[in-house]
This record gives structure tokens, sequence and C-alpha cells, in this order.
């Protein structure tokens, strides 16, 4: 297999969970419909991106109405399903920021618990502490699909290319990112590390964000994208609401490592 198409829902998240679960399985019906076989949802896509709201919108695998509802849409389309992210209540009693993700048979391929937390203060706008109510993850999420190896972050992951390059390192040639930047940083960065990810690691990129909802405390920036291999921005929404989808050509990625073989170059010995 050459390449599939992924399809991208940039769901505008509101304050009814009900209503984003059923927002979030209409759009999967439509990627799938439109041939997608890699189907993205975005960070929190149930729940308002808010600390406070986190363990109110929480929920335990499997019982939970939106993991129940990903599980069900993969099987039902046949899709691998990045179901984004949503508030987790894990073992502990700790909530996490979790991507659930499924395969063609509605099996649970592997969860990924956001793992660095988004602690910031930026004067000139975004000030949020995931902190206040979320645990970090500890692991390194990459997963082995009918579609090839994909590597999971969340959101500020992304500023990290330790992870990246570890689940490179690993065999990822896909990395997904869902995230909910917002109108300071997503302007200046989201594309721009999206970019870097997928050069430095020579991979393809797929971010998947909210869409802008203006009446939301948190202002998503949208703009969900894919990105190959080179670094080519290959589908890009701006920040409302839609479906995105795009081609993924494995031959590229082959030919970028071949042409460039940068991951064979490096000297690891020198970067301890
Ligand atoms: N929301 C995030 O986790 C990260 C983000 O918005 C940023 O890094 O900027």
């Amino acid at each position: 297999m050459s390449g599939f198409t992924v399809g991208i829902c940039q769901l505008g998240v509101v304050a009814d969970k009900n209503a984003n679960i059923l927002k979030a399985q209409q759009m999967i019906a439509e990627a799938a419909k439109r041939g997608s076989r890699l189907v993205v949802l975005p960070e929190m896509f149930n729940c308002p991106y808010q600390s406070e709201l986190f363990p109110q919108y929480a929920e335990t695998y499997p019982d939970g109405p939106t993991i129940a509802m990903l599980a069900e849409c993969a099987e039902k389309h046949k899709v691998i399903l990045i179901g984004g992210s949503i508030p987790e209540r894990g073992e502990s009693g700790n909530i996490y920021n979790t991507s659930f993700i499924f395969n063609e048979w509605g099996e649970l391929l592997g969860r990924h618990r956001k793992v660095h937390l988004f602690d910031v203060a930026i004067k000139s706008g975004t000030i949020f502490q995931e902190s206040r109510t979320l645990a970090g993850g500890n692991s390194v999420t990459l997963v082995e699909t009918s579609l090839g190896n994909i590597g999971v972050g969340i959101c500020y992951d992304v500023r990290f290319p330790e992870l990246a390059r570890t689940m490179a390192l690993k065999g990822a040639e896909i990395l997904v990112y869902p995230g909910a930047f917002g109108p300071v940083t997503g302007p200046a960065h989201w594309e721009l590390l999206m970019r870097a990810r997928a050069v430095d690691n020579q991979v393809y990129i797929i971010g998947a964000a909210p869409a802008l909802n203006a009446a939301a405390e948190y202002k998503a920036y949208g703009h969900s994208l894919v990105v190959d291999p080179w670094a080519r921005v290959l589908a890009i929404a701006n920040e409302e609401e839609t479906v995105i989808t795009s081609k993924i050509d494995f031959r590229t990625l082959e030919r970028v490592r071949d042409e460039l073989p940068l991951l064979r170059h490096r000297k690891p010995e020198l970067y301890r």
C-alpha cells in the first residue's frame, strides 16, 4: 500500500457535551464518506478547553459515552480513529488529557496521555494552567496500524522535539498532534512547529485543532493541517468548522529519507 486519505474533523467545541459527541459522529462519517481511512479529531473535542471544566467532563475507559462513540464509529466506518483528546479519569482518580486510538474493528490500539502539561503565562494573552486539574502522562505512544506506524502527541507535546524524535526513531512514519493553540501562539507557532517536526524527522504530520468558537473563553486558532516529510503543507483549514482531507503517500517519505538521509547521519554519541 503506497498511501491513503486522511481526514481531519475541525469541530467547533461547545459547552454541551452531547452536542460535541453528536457533531464528532457526524464529522467522522463525513470524513469516511470522502474516502478517509485515517480520521483525526482535535484536542478536548468533547469539552471546552478550560482547566476547571475537565473534571466535570471526564470519562472512564471503556464506559464513557465519548469513548464508546469513538469505538463504534471506528468500527462502523472501518477507519483508524485518533480520537483527538478528552479528559480521562484514570485508575488512580487522576485526570489526564488523553487520546484514545481505535482500529477498524473498534478495538483500542493505544492511548496517549498528554505528557507535557500546558502551564504558561504569556503576558500578551495566554494564561493557562493545565496542572490545576490534570496529571501528565509518562509514556511515548506509537501504534502499529494497518496504515503504518503512527506516533501520537497532544498539543504542547509538539514543542518538545525530543518526543517527536523518539517516536521517529521507534519507527513512526506519521505523527499526529490533536491540539488547541490559541490566538497568541497559534499564528506565531502552530504551522512553524508542525513543519519543523516534519522536516527534522522526515515524517508526515497531522495537526487537528478545534474550530474557533467566538463565544468560548479560550479561543481556538483552528488551522488543522497535514504536512509532508519535505515540510510542504498539503492541506490547511482556516478557523471555521470543517472536514479537510489529504493524501498520505509513503513513496514521498521513502524518497525524502533516501535522498537526504539525515536520520542515518545522526551522531548520537555527541548529543548526550
Ligand atoms: N494548548 C496547548 O497545549 C499548547 C499551546 O497552545 C501552545 O503550545 O501554544
